[in-house]
């Protein structure tokens, strides 16, 4: 037997049946720590895809005359099934996109939890009546019924850091809403998020409803996105991959979740202790790949030798190595994102920055390193590096920090570390980011908390109760009553 034929091939699931593509084109999935790879996925033709598309279209009808609770059923043993796989899924996580095992299984946890919250969370979606006679030209005799509608069927298509959990936080709210889902995982990150469908299968999903679509983004990408029956396309991933979507698919409702450059925004008084542990775990937990990691640091001068030492310090707690041993850091997702981060960490020490600490390199896996006096002409004071790498910016003034805050292209969210609140909710209000968190580092969690970027982070926005609402619209039923 050839090597070839010893790479587990994993099918997609298309109107109820797990299938194999008809091109007999597979995808081998990379491991990013040079292991050997945990598998292949299916690369489906056109024809396959437009089948996964109209199966969905169909499935969607009886779907949305469920009721919530039954639609909530299937969610809740959704979850279950998903937990009576977790150990299985989190390998999958763990091999292909190179996350430490612990935090792997966290996510499958994490995701249960999500869907859980969701199916309740469906059932109290009440809609609304309004009197007519509230409005000056109007009338008593009018009640306008609101009520919210699925939109359709929904195009998911999800990034490779969070397989699981990023890709049911499109589905569970989607279908609970009424909606048949088209699911396009990342490919390193499809294993993963066949399994997590594989569970959704088992839990009794109604054939067709949500179908699977396994292949390359560049390939299939744009043939999904501008599909007739596609309602609405609901993405995460690179501010350019989200850029190109929204110009090719004319007026489709869009949900974008996109990159970040969240400054962690120290002032003189800050608790700095707290500052640089949160720092240093929001910054490199799973080597800086999430879109909600502290990306740079913009500290008062007076404070900032202090407080690099004291992240340099925190440093020394992080565990680098292979995701089987739960290291924090591990190899990032393939050669071409290490590469990348090196190139920013050598344009920056190129231009003047300080290593304060690592600029290491294995293979792809980067050391966590701490860039000190970055200066505005560097790459890496603007770029999202999707890697364990925290450039520090000095600055002379709090207008000054808001002012570099605010020349990213990028709005997801910010961090402003102070013991004066009234000044940290001053700052907050000037900064144009979806979330500010105070003396906390970024993060999206909890799940049911809205979640949102501004500028190049995203449009429309996401967080359970948002996400229900974002993907149904509402339905308003005009009651013209006779003179009472
Ligand atoms: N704001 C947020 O909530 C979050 C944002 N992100 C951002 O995601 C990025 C990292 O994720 P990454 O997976 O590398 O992002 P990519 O943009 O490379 O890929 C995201 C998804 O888009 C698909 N895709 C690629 N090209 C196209 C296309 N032309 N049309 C349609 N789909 C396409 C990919 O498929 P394939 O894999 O096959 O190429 C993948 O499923 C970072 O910038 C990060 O900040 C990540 C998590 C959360
Ligand atoms: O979008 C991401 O990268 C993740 O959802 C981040 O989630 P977290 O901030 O809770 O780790």
């Amino acid at each position: 037997m050839s090597e070839v034929e010893t790479i587990k091939a994993y099918p997609f699931l298309l109107n109820g049946e797990w299938q194999n593509t008809t091109s007999e084109r597979t995808i081998e999935i990379e491991s990013p720590s040079g292991a050997e790879t945990p598998g292949a996925v299916q690369a489906m033709t056109e024809s396959e895809v437009n089948a996964a598309i109209s199966g969905a279209n169909e499935a969607q009808k009886n779907w949305a005359r469920k009721s919530f609770d039954e639609r909530a059923q299937v969610l809740h043993s959704w979850a279950d099934q998903l937990l009576l796989m977790k150990d299985e899924i989190a390998e999958a996580i763990m091999k292909e996109a190179g996350k430490g095992l612990s935090s792997a299984e966290k996510e499958v946890v994490r995701t249960a939890d999500f869907i859980k919250y969701t199916a309740e969370e469906g059932k109290r979606l009440h809609g609304e009546l309004i009197n007519g006679g509230s409005f000056n030209a109007g009338s008593a005799n009018k009640f306008a019924l609101v009520n919210r509608n699925p939109i359709g069927v929904v195009l998911a298509i999800s990034p490779f850091n969070y397989p699981v959990n990023l890709s049911a936080a499109k589905i569970a709210p989607a279908l609970i809403g009424g909606n048949a889902v088209v699911f396009k995982p990342a490919t390193q990150g499809a294993i993963s998020g066949t399994l997590m469908i594989e569970a959704l299968d088992k839990a009794g999903l109604p054939s067709g409803l949500v179908n699977l679509v396994t292949g390359k983004g560049a390939e299939i990408g744009d043939h999904l996105i501008t599909h007739p029956l596609i309602d609405l396309i609901n993405f995460t991933g690179g501010s350019q991959t989200g850029k190109s979507i929204s110009q090719k698919a004319s007026m489709v409702p869009l949900i974008l979740e996109l990159g970040g450059k969240d400054p962690a925004i120290v002032l003189e008084d800050a608790d700095l202790d707290k500052a640089a542990a949160d720092i240093a775990s929001g910054g490199f937990s799973y080597s800086g790949q999430r879109c909600t990691a502290i990306k740079r640091v913009l500290v008062q001068d007076e404070k900032a030798d202090e407080l690099v030492a004291k992240i340099k310090e925190k440093m020394n707690g992080l565990k680098v190595g292979a995701p089987e041993d739960s290291a924090d850091v591990t190899p990032l997702i393939n050669s071409k994102a290490a590469d990348y981060v090196t190139g920013l960490i050598d344009d920056a020490v190129e231009k003047g920055a300080e290593v304060a600490s690592g600029n290491q390199r294995e293979g792809n896996l980067i050391y966590p390193t701490l860039l000190d006096s970055v200066t505005k002409d560097m790459q890496i004071a603007w770029e999202e590096p999707f890697g364990p790498v925290i450039p520090v910016i000095r600055v002379e003034s709090v207008d000054e920090a808001i002012n570099i805050a605010n020349e990213s292209e990028y709005g997801l969210q910010a961090s402003i570390f102070t013991k004066n609140m009234e000044q940290a909710i001053q700052i907050g209000n000037e900064l144009e980011v979806g979330s500010v968190q105070i003396n906390g580092k970024t993060e999206r969690g909890p799940d049911h908390f809205p979640f949102l970027g501004v500028k190049s982070s995203g449009v429309g926005g996401q967080g359970i109760r948002k996400s229900i609402e974002s993907m149904t619209r509402e339905k308003v039923t005009v009651l013209n009553m006779t003179q009472g």
